[in-house]
C-alpha cells in the first residue's frame, strides 16, 4: 500500500493567513535569488526520481499537476528548454538508465479537450469521446526519438492566451510512456511492464478572473467539470479508506463496514480524465500529486482551495504492485518447479544410495538364515 504522495510548489510570496495544511514535500520557487529556491533540477531530484525508480522496479507510476491557471502546471511538468520540467528529465533517465538494460518502450500522447480524447501524435485522428480508441503508440529507441515526439505533441496541444495566462492550457496533457524490462534472474526469465501516465492538468479558474467569454467559457466549463469530478473521486476513495482504517470496535457499521467500502460507488466514468487515472487514483500505481499555487492576495480562494484538494489527495491510499508478464511469470513458475521436483529426485536417490548396503546385508542375511537354518 502507498499513500498518494503531495507536493506543493508556490510561485509568489504567501501571505500568513493562518491555515495549516501538511505536505510530503513542499517548494518555494517565488525568488531566484533565494537560498530556499526550489529550482527544476532540486523538483526532479525530489519527484522524478522515484518515479524512475518505480517503473524501473515493475511499478506503474503517475504524477500529475493541479492548481490554479497560471500557477506553473506546465513549467513544473514540462518547462522550456533551457529550464526544463519533470516530463523531459524523467525521458532523460529513463534512456539513460535504459542503455544498460534490455527493454522496449511505446510512447502516447493525448489531451482531453471538451471532454473529449484528441491524440496529440498523429493529427489526422478526430477526437472521440471513447477512451483511447485508435490512440497512435510510438515506438522509441534513444532521447532524441522521445524528444520529436514530445515537441510534435505540445505544438498540437490546445493553449490560449486567458486573462491569467498567455498561455494557458485549454485542456488536460497525458503522455504515457509504456516501458518493458526482460531480464534474466538466476538464470529463470522475468519481463515487467511498467506504465507512467505524466499528466498537465489545465487550470482551474474562476470565469470572472479569466474574464472568459464563448469559447473560452466553454473550455472552462469542460474543464471545472472534470476537475470537479476529480475532486470527487479523490473524496470518495478517501472515505472508502477512511472505513478501511477504523479498528473494528470504532466502525460505524461494525461487521458490515466491509459491505459498505464495497458499496461506495467511485465516480470515475463521471469524466474522461478521471477514466484514464483510474488506476493512478486508488488503483495499481505510485501516485505524486503536486499542487502548483500561485498565492497574491488576489488569488487567497483558488490557492486555498487547491490546498484542500491536495490535503485531501494525500489521503489515498493505492496499492501498487509489480507488473509480471503473465506468461513470462508462468514459464518462470515451471521451471522453478521442475528445480524443485530435480531437489527432490536427487534427494530420493542419496536416500536409495545409503539404503542399497543395507538392503544387501539384509538379503545376505536371509540368504544366509535361509541356508542354514531351513535346509
Ligand atoms: N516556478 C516558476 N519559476 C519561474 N517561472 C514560472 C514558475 N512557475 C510558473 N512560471 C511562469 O509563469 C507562467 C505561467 O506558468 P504555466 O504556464 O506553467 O502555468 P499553468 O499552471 O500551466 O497555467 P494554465 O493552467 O493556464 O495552463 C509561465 O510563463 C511560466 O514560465
Amino acid at each position: 500500500m502507498a499513500s498518494v504522495r503531495v507536493a506543493v510548489r508556490v510561485r509568489d510570496g504567501l501571505k500568513d493567513k493562518g491555515k495549516t495544511f501538511s505536505f510530503d514535500f513542499s517548494y518555494d520557487s517565488t525568488d531566484r535569488a533565494s537560498p530556499t529556491f526550489a529550482s527544476q533540477e532540486r523538483i526532479f531530484h525530489d519527484l522524478g526520481s522515484d518515479v524512475l525508480k518505480a517503473a524501473f522496479e515493475g511499478f506503474n507510476a503517475c504524477v500529475f499537476a493541479y492548481g490554479q491557471t497560471g500557477s506553473g502546471k506546465s513549467y513544473t511538468m514540462m518547462g522550456h528548454t533551457e529550464d526544463k520540467g519533470l516530463i523531459p528529465r524523467i525521458c532523460e533517465g529513463l534512456f539513460w538508465e535504459i542503455s544498460h538494460r534490455s527493454k522496449s518502450d511505446a510512447v502516447s500522447y493525448l489531451e482531453i479537450y471538451n471532454e473529449r480524447v484528441r491524440d496529440l501524435l498523429n493529427k489526422t485522428n478526430h477526437s472521440h469521446r471513447g477512451v483511447r480508441q485508435n490512440l497512435s503508440k510510438h515506438s522509441i529507441h534513444n532521447h532524441s526519438d522521445m524528444e520529436d515526439l514530445i515537441i510534435l505533441g505540445n505544438a498540437s496541444r490546445t493553449t490560449a492566451s486567458t486573462g491569467m495566462n498567455d498561455f494557458s492550457s485549454r485542456s488536460h496533457a497525458i503522455l504515457t510512456i509504456s516501458f518493458t524490462q526482460a531480464w534474466f534472474d538466476a538464470e529463470l526469465p522475468r519481463e515487467t511492464l511498467s506504465k507512467i501516465h505524466l499528466v498537465d492538468l489545465a487550470g482551474s479558474e474562476r470565469a470572472d478572473a479569466t474574464r472568459t467569454t464563448g469559447t473560452r467559457l466553454k473550455e472552462g466549463a469542460n474543464i471545472n467539470k472534470s476537475l470537479v469530478t476529480l475532486g470527487s473521486v479523490i473524496s470518495t476513495l478517501v472515505s472508502v479508506f477512511f472505513l478501511c482504517d477504523l479498528p473494528a470496535d470504532l466502525s460505524v457499521g461494525g461487521p458490515s463496514t466491509k459491505k459498505k467500502q464495497q458499496q461506495i460507488f467511485i465516480p470515475y466514468r463521471d469524466s474522461v480524465l478521471t477514466w484514464l487515472l483510474k488506476d493512478s487514483l486508488g488503483g495499481n500505481s505510485m501516485t505524486t500529486m503536486i499542487a502548483t499555487v500561485s498565492p497574491a492576495d488576489v488569488n487567497y480562494g483558488e490557492t486555498l482551495s487547491t490546498l484542500r484538494y491536495a490535503s485531501r489527495a494525500k489521503n489515498i491510499v493505492n496499492s501498487p504492485t509489480v507488473n509480471e508478464d503473465g506468461s513470462v511469470k508462468v514459464i518462470r513458475e515451471l521451471q522453478a518447479e521442475v528445480a524443485r521436483l530435480r531437489r527432490l529426485l536427487e534427494e530420493a536417490n542419496q536416500v536409495l544410495h545409503i539404503l542399497k548396503p543395507i538392503k544387501d546385508s539384509a538379503i545376505y542375511m536371509l540368504t544366509v538364515f535361509y541356508s542354514k537354518v531351513i535346509l
